[in-house]
């Protein structure tokens, strides 16, 4: 029998709260072997296989079908899968790893408060130095997609996968985008999001994958889990 495969962030922020949060329904994951090992065994619900996964990598693996469920942040996915509704089913949300994708310029553009700003000051910039207004960030979809819905056209990505707040300093970009939390990453680098800057409000989320193949104890496994955490997610018939 094939089990139920679970993709967990090997690491960062959101896997302890993700450990903690299976364990609410009894589901109890242990890292097995040295801290830097990427294995791990589940215990308390019988069919369950974990699979310790890159939080970005998580998207591709449950789009692709090799994990049935994922956790991840929603901004991931929805950065790397275009149609992800469709592929990979919102399960439930997780109620951590809250995280908001905005838009920033730094604090000393006094008139650029809005979008409408940013595109004046793009044409500008544009004029002045020759080449478009720089925007650094590691979620070139969601942000052209956003700023191509309010008219804003006049800029250019720059590729920053970390520290991206530094890209001004460092004097690679004149804005950035990217995920912020408490803030203090962007006040410390002396930048203010714009009034509707906001692109997304993200969370850890546990994800379906449509593409897995579901055998039918895969399918009770599931059913089970649901019911320990008091869910009835919708996610139509070919699950
Ligand atoms: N400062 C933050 N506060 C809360 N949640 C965050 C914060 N930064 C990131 N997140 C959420 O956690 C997710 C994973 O971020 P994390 O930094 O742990 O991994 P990553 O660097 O994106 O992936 P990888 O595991 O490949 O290094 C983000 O996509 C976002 O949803
Ligand atoms: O609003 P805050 O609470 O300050 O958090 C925001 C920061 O957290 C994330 O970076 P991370 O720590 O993952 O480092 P990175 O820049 O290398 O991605 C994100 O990219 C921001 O830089």
């Amino acid at each position: 029998m094939s089990a139920l495969k679970l993709g967990l962030p090997s690491k960062g922020r959101l896997q302890q709260d993700a450990i903690d949060w299976f364990a609410k329904a009894d589901v109890t994951v242990a890292r097995t072997g040295s801290d830097r090992e990427y294995a791990g065994r589940v215990t308390g619900l019988d069919g369950i296989e974990l699979v310790l996964l890159s939080a970005s990598e998580i998207p591709r693996e449950l789009a692709a079908g090799r994990i049935h469920l994922g956790v991840t942040g929603e901004d991931l996915i929805q950065e790397k899968l275009a149609d992800w509704a469709a592929i990979t089913p919102k399960v439930t949300h997780m109620g951590f790893g809250f995280a908001d994708l905005i838009i920033a310029v730094p604090t000393s553009w006094a008139d650029v408060t809005t979008l409408r700003d940013l595109d004046d000051a793009a044409a500008q910039f544009h004029a002045n130095h020759g080449h478009r207004l720089r925007i650094a960030t590691k979620y070139h979809n969601l942000v052209r997609g956003f700023l191509s819905q309010h008219g804003v056209a006049d800029f250019e990505i720059v590729d920053s996968q970390g520290a991206t707040e530094g890209t001004i300093k460092n004097q690679t970009a004149e804005a950035i985008a990217d995920i912020t939390s408490s803030g203090a990453t962007l006040t410390a680098n002396h930048l203010r999001i714009l009034t509707d800057g906001e692109i997304l409000k993200s969370q850890a989320t546990l994800f379906a994958a449509r593409n897995a193949h579901w055998s039918q104890a895969n399918r009770e496994t599931f059913a089970t889990l649901c019911e320990r955490l008091n869910l009835s997610p919708d996610l139509g018939p070919d699950l």
